[in-house]
């Protein structure tokens, strides 16, 4: 079932929320007391210095790991205790949760395969011919969608590491996720590479939320609506990239310097 605020007076709706959260590894804290509201159709960044706990809130989230305090909602359902695969299904997807991307496949039989994935209409693959077409359609709608037209028939490792980059998105979307966890999208990419990608994750947020981990500050300030800044485990500070980046405690203890 699938429950989503109602968008009243076209405000953005909170698509997926965590309170209170919480992980403890031993006696070491590397989540506390997070709070967390990702917005349909915005593109969120989570900032922080090495080891501040970016990449375990992607795993408390996506229920990889379990909170020791706290609850995770996520399009109206609480999915604190929810198994990981089904909060997958439920449309909480992280990138390389289903972006095996086969490098001898094709760019079209990459994603014809992502779309044969539990959920989507090509595993019932005895149906008749019209299901088979309407999997092609389908595969060349999202190929269009983030722009790998011209590579449509290549060879997946023959392509750049930016468009390989760009296929395993492609190979996400194809699950359909309602919200979108990218952890470090432009990581090794160079700055043509990064443009790119950052014009697809724009696009590819227009009917969904993506919650991404970003180092690279320039595609945070242009592509993010809203930045939290984690520190240690805990939120430092929160807004969008203006106010964040204003903040003199993000100054000092996340960018190091008054003059970041
Ligand atoms: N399984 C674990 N057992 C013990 N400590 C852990 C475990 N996972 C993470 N930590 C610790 O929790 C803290 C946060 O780590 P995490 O990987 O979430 O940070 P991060 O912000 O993603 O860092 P980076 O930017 O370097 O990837 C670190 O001090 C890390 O050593």
């Amino acid at each position: 079932m699938t429950v989503t605020m109602p968008s009243q007076n076209g405000a953005p709706r909170v698509v997926l929320s965590a309170r209170g959260l919480r992980r403890d590894f031993g006696g070491f804290t590397a989540v506390k007391d997070v709070d967390l509201d990702v917005y349909h159709s915005r593109v969120h960044a989570l900032i922080g210095p090495n080891g501040a706990g970016k990449t375990t809130v992607f795993n408390l989230l996506t229920k990889f790991l379990q909170p020791t305090h706290g609850t995770i909602t996520l399009l109206g359902e609480d999915i604190t205790n929810t198994a990981p695969d089904k909060v997958a299904r439920m449309g909480l997807v992280r990138s390389f949760q289903i972006s095996a991307v086969f490098p001898h496949l094709t760019v079209l039989d990459n994603v014809r395969v992502a779309l044969q994935r539990p959920n989507n209409l090509a595993t019932q693959f005895w149906k008749p011919l019209s299901a088979l077409e309407a999997l092609n359609a389908k595969a060349d709608q999202l190929i269009r969608s983030v722009g790998l037209d011209k590579e449509r028939n290549a060879i997946a490792a023959d392509l750049s590491y930016g468009r390989k980059r760009v296929l395993e998105i492609a190979t996400t979307l194809a699950l359909d996720p309602k919200v979108l966890l990218l952890d470090e999208p432009m990581a090794g990419m160079g700055h043509e590479d990064v443009g790119m990608v950052a014009e697809i994750i724009r696009e590819v947020a227009r009917e969904r939320a993506v919650l991404m981990v970003e180092h690279n500050l320039s595609v945070v300030a242009t592509l993010c609506h809203h930045v939290t800044v984690l520190q240690r485990g805990e939120i430092l500070a929160e807004g969008d990239y203006a106010a964040v980046s204003e903040d003199p405690r993000v100054r000092t203890a996340y960018m190091g310097t008054e003059e970041a």
